[in-house]
């Protein structure tokens, strides 16, 4: 139904913003001229469209009242038709409501105004402690927004409410309603494909479905092996050159006297350090000892385990298997051809993102150099009864202890994950019930061993790892080799994960390194690092669990006179660490080194700023410099590099830094 002949303008905004709980787009560049309620008829609702086609929803309880003030407004807007026609429509979605959950509103609220760095905890946290209870919160790490996903409209609006006029980190808070049905979804998912399709089309390249998953997975595959190495370096150079012009920006701003001269040395690639050449990997085809497989329907509609032709945001869930795709081992390649001939026989259907239905998600291979296997199934245990999922559980057991014995393979672990969330990976919250052998597998590198769990990270290049670790090692050792060994530093290894860096270097240097503290975020990888670190007898290490940024603490045990210097390694997830890490890092007296191991040189930029800047109120402590950097390809095929930099700072001028336990005390209250 239409409503014609008045304008946003005239008054309709005003009766609108009564309901505290709607919220109008006013476009500025058009003037929003009409008004058209329908309904998605799948749930009583119904949205205003306004000339552009932006849509704003409403439940159905704000729809009446609109709906009744719109009667009042006759006098304003003329409907096409009359305004009862819409009341018993809206009555008429109601009862579709309750027979149909197809089109299930999610009660959303959208908050803004928050920092990009607010993680999902903090806005969990955050609404926790407003007495908003237990929230679901989304929120990407580049987004200065997040939802807030409640359970019914009331829930919604009391939410909101609590919500009204709160600040955090010194900003005020704002939220508005922000529902979405799964009809929504849809149409967008509909959109980004008709999108990708056209683009596909206008760029009059036809490539094979095999071309375009090899692009998808392994973009660089059609390029030799050395030519991907100069991409992947000069893709280095870039990020480092960004990083050095900024920071002369930065210097060129501050008035303090700190010593910026490196920013004026000459080295190779107009760089003020020394850039190395690439560490290449020692194997170039199947190097993964994990892979994620999905399961879903190939372009024919038949169920396939593989890999997403392309990405889900882009309108793309197709999936393809993974023969061709050079960077997965035979073993890998093997167990899903296993799991394709199960789920073809299996009467549960694939489970297919875009509708929500269906049961078998996920195969994730762990396939590792010295002959352990991991498989964990992920299902979605929609529809299943618990008898159901028991005789499911067993039949996968004895499909694929038959298939390791025919096979000749050492299927030391098999893990079944029940999830039902929206994420399209290994959940790590939701629990792995071993239904085979251990729940964990074991790895070989460096003469050490290490146990790995089902949550826990592990670099998936275990050859090309060897090399990244073996470079920080002689890093540390051209250090410290010459000095006494009363003069060994500890080494603070953040993000440990199942303790890799400290152990290696730990058993690989002896007495050059006095000890380990390693802080890592996941339990399970902590509890590895623990029984890593004993099973390769390292006796000095110390682990914490939690996310470092939390646990600054533990740098600031190392102010004290008596303990001596440290070395610190930072290996963090691809976005990098939190500022108040880099500035726990900066106020450390104990650390003149720190070796930054990055996957993704153009995320950390701003990091390797934050640790070289001048010193201000905003970054107090002795900024570093660059020494000297390398990347190790862990990747090959794909775009991915390993970036290690090395930074120092002079102790002399350490020595000199103000108080830091209180800097940190602060940090770790945030
Ligand atoms: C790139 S991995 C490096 C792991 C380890 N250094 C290695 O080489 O195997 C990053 C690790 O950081 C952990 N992590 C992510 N965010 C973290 C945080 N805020 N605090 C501590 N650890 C974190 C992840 O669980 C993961 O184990």
């Amino acid at each position: 139904m239409k409503f014609s002949g008045f304008s946003f303008r005239q008054g309709i905004l005003d009766i609108l913003r009564d309901f505290h709980n709607i919220r109008i787009y006013r476009n500025t560049k058009r003037s929003l001229s009409s008004i058209d309620p329908y309904f998605t008829n799948k749930i009583g609702q119904i949205r205003f469209c306004n000339s552009i086609k932006r849509q704003e929803r409403f439940s159905f309880a704000s729809s009446i009242r609109i709906l009744s003030s719109l009667k009042t407004m006759e006098n304003v807007a003329k409907p096409v038709e009359d305004a009862a026609i819409a009341t018993e429509c809206v009555a008429e979605g109601v009862k579709m409501e309750t027979t149909n959950h197809e089109g299930q509103t999610q009660y959303r609220l959208r908050i803004k105004n928050i920092p990009k760095f607010a993680s999902i905890k903090m806005m969990r946290d955050l609404l926790a402690n407003n007495e908003c209870g237990q929230v679901k919160i989304q929120k990407s790490p580049k987004w200065d927004y997040c939802f807030a996903i409640l359970k019914t409209e009331e829930q919604q609006l009391d939410v909101m409410n609590k919500l009204k006029g709160i600040e955090f980190k010194n900003k005020k808070l704002s939220v508005h309603i922000d529902n979405v049905t799964e009809r929504d979804r849809q149409a967008l998912f509909d959109r980004r494909k008709n999108k990708k399709e056209q683009k596909i089309e206008q760029s009059g390249v036809q490539k094979s479905p095999e071309e375009m998953l090899a692009d998808q997975v392994t973009p660089l595959h059609t390029y030799e092996y050395q030519a991907q190495l100069e991409l992947k370096q000069n893709g280095i150079i870039k990020s480092l050159r960004t990083f050095c012009d900024k920071m002369k920006e930065s210097y060129n701003d501050n008035k303090s006297n700190y010593n910026s001269s490196w920013l004026k040395e000459e080295c190779d690639f107009n760089l003020p350090f020394d850039l190395k050449p690439m560490i290449h990997s020692p194997i170039l085809e199947g190097y993964r000892n994990k892979c994620e497989f999905t399961v879903g329907l190939n372009l024919k509609g038949e169920k396939t385990v593989g890999f997403l032709l392309g990405a889900y945001k882009d309108g793309l869930n197709t999936v393809l298997g993974p023969h061709d795709s050079i960077h997965v081992s035979d073993v890998a390649k093997k167990i899903v051809e296993a799991m394709q001939s199960y789920i073809e026989q299996s009467s549960y259907d694939v489970y297919d993102r875009r509708t929500k239905q269906g049961n078998w998600r996920l195969l994730t291979v762990r396939s590792q150099k010295c002959g352990d296997i991991m498989i964990i199934v992920q299902m979605h245990p929609q529809g299943l009864s618990k008898e159901q999922i028991i005789q499911e559980k067993a039949n996968l057991l004895e499909y694929f202890k038959s298939f390791a014995h025919e096979k000749n393979f050492n299927l030391t672990s098999l893990l079944v994950q029940m999830y039902d969330g929206l994420s399209n990976g290994i959940s790590y919250k939701d629990p792995f019930d071993c239904i085979h052998g251990t729940p964990f597998v074991y790895e070989e590198m460096m003469d050490c061993r290490f146990r790995i769990s089902p949550a826990a990270f592990f670099q998936t290049n275990t050859l090309a790892a060897e090399l990244l670790y073996q470079k920080c090692g002689d890093i540390i050792k051209e250090l410290y080799e010459s000095k006494d060994t009363s003069e060994s530093p500890t080494l603070i290894d953040m993000c440990c994960g199942t303790g890799t860096i400290g152990i290696v270097l730990s058993k690989n240097l002896g007495a050059t390194i006095k000890g380990v503290v390693g802080i890592e975020l996941c339990e399970e990888a902590i509890e590895d690092a623990k029984i890593n670190a004993s099973l390769n007898g390292i006796n000095n290490a110390k682990y914490i669990l939690g996310p470092v940024e939390k646990n600054l603490s533990a740098l600031n045990e190392f102010n004290h006179s008596t303990s001596g210097t440290a070395i610190a390694i930072v290996d963090p997830p691809r976005a990098g660490i939190h500022k108040n890490v880099v500035n726990a890092l900066r106020t450390c007296q104990a650390i003149e080194h720190l070796i930054y191991i990055s996957c993704d040189h153009n995320a950390v930029v701003q990091n390797f700023m934050n640790i070289c800047r001048p010193t201000s109120n905003a970054f107090p402590g002795i900024p570093f410099k660059p020494v000297k950097a390398i990347g190790v390809d862990l990747f090959p095929h794909a775009k991915h590099v390993e970036l290690i930099i090395e930074f120092h700072r002079n102790r002399s001028e350490l020595t000199n830094l103000p108080s830091t336990s209180s800097i940190l005390q602060n940090n770790e209250t945030e």
